[in-house]
């Protein structure tokens, strides 16, 4: 696989709106997306744009969210993910994997509308990182 774009930064936070504000007051983020729920992922997101990437807000939809249990151990909320693009998912997953690095589950839709994977974090140095399919043009 080749290292694709940086496109966003998961934040979890225990309350979007709380967390806009601090993008929004304190930072001058001009352009802040409408919230809104990904129930497949058990997550509600919102995305915060900078001129050359995004901030992912994320708040866990239900007790069994992956974001829970990060914000048990992190009430205050942080930064939990980055995600990176890929031009082939699959071939991303059969590299990483080839390569003996813990590929959590199978490629599904994430908050872009694209396919996405995430890799343990034990096997990149303490980081949770997110692969996502480059939106094709036009999508
Ligand atoms: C897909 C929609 C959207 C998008 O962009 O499109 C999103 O990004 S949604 C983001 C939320 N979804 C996920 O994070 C899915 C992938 N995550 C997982 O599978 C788990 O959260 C996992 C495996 C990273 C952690 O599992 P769990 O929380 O059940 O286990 P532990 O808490 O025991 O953690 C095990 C070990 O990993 C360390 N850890 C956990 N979370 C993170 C993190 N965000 N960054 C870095 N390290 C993390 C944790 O500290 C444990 O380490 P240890 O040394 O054993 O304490
Ligand atoms: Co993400």
């Amino acid at each position: 696989m080749t290292l694709g774009r940086l496109n966003h930064i998961g934040v979890a936070t225990p309350s979007i709106p709380a967390a806009v504000a601090l993008y929004r007051d304190l930072l001058g983020a001009e352009a802040i997306g409408e919230a809104f729920d990904l129930p497949a992922q058990k997550v509600r997101v919102c995305f915060v744009d900078a001129p050359n990437s995004q901030i992912e807000l994320l708040e866990p939809l239900g007790a069994d969210s992956p974001i829970a249990k990060f914000l048990e151990k992190n009430p205050a909320g942080g930064q939990h993910h980055v995600c990176f693009e890929v031009a082939d998912i699959a071939a991303a997953v059969a590299d990483l994997t080839a390569k003996g690095a813990r590929v959590l589950g199978a490629p599904r839709i994430g908050a872009h509308g694209t396919l996405v994977v995430f890799v343990h974090p034990k096997d990149m140095g303490g980081v949770l990182v997110e692969l996502m399919e480059t939106p094709k043009e036009g999508h």
